[in-house]
């Protein structure tokens, strides 16, 4: 990160749900792909549940003991390469059963953060295998002011809402969205930016597991609501600088943080 400027490299992938090895395979392809050339990024962030995708009548035995393996390569890679990494989320099992979670390493390799999905999405079965997180997701390392929100959380905006109040210039959302609900995805992702006054960074896997096919359209937003960058429905790693000072100058020329009306709503 130099001054207010971020590069980032978004990881959207196949992933093959039910099949962590080839996962894991694919995301070490992947993940040497972002740091390949000339410009290296200052964060690399990857899609929901890369690790097992969907399978969640098996979740309870796929899912990774206590994150330590999808831990312990991001945080090798982030120390190796100096760069910071939202590690998309994972299937992590742990003693209460089995979570939706993001772990997110600084570039020293150390894990700063993490958070659980607090919304539990009903037409995928989330609620019959997965156990919901019981806080906010706030991000602290390299500096950065952030909220971690995961795909389905997105619908909510009272929570958006608090990150920004708490003080989240950015928002990072790792997401496994499918068809046929591209425009939800779009339309979300960008009132999340524009209410808010903050960066939107949507991480969303691509390709097919079973019927459901995934569409890609990973997303950089700005605090304006323009795009910067958006992908296609291919696996890509897609990558865009931000200058996150646009936060503060769009708050200021339309300052609804102060305009807020709290005591009558
Ligand atoms: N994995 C998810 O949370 C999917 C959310 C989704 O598709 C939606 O429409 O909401």
């Amino acid at each position: 990160m130099s001054g207010n400027k971020l590069r980032l490299a978004l990881v959207q992938m196949h992933v093959d749900a039910g099949y962590p090895e080839a996962n894991f395979e694919r995301l070490e392809e992947r993940l040497a792909e972002a740091v390949a050339g000339e410009t290296k990024p200052d964060l690399i962030m990857l899609p929901e549940m890369w690790n097992t995708g969907y399978a969640l009548e098996e979740i309870e035995s796929i899912a990774d003991p206590e994150g330590e393996r999808a831990k312990a390569l991001l945080s090798g890679f982030a120390r190796k390469h100096g760069v910071q990494v939202i590690g998309g989320s994972i299937a992590e099992k742990r003693a209460g059963g089995v979570y939706n979670t993001i772990h997110a390493f600084n570039e020293c390799g150390e894990l700063t953060d993490d958070y659980s999905k607090i919304h539990l999405f009903r037409l995928m079965d989330e609620e019959k295998y997965l156990q919901a997180g019981e806080r906010l997701g706030t991000l602290t390392a390299g500096g950065i002011q952030a909220g971690m929100m995961i795909c389905y959380d997105i619908r909510f905006p009272e929570l958006a809402r608090k990150l920004a109040l708490n003080g989240a210039q950015a928002l990072f959302v790792p997401a496994q969205w499918p068809n046929p609900r591209l425009h939800h995805w779009r339309t979300l992702l960008m009132a999340r930016a524009i209410e808010n006054q903050m960066f939107v960074i949507a991480c969303n896997r691509s390709g097919e597991s079973g019927e459901t096919s995934f569409f890609g359209h990973s997303m950089i937003i700005d605090p304006w609501g323009e795009v910067v960058a958006e992908a296609g429905e291919e696996e890509t790693v897609l990558r865009a600088e931000i200058d996150l000072a646009l936060v503060e100058a769009v708050r200021a020329k339309i300052p609804v943080f102060e305009d807020r009306r709290p005591s009558l709503y």
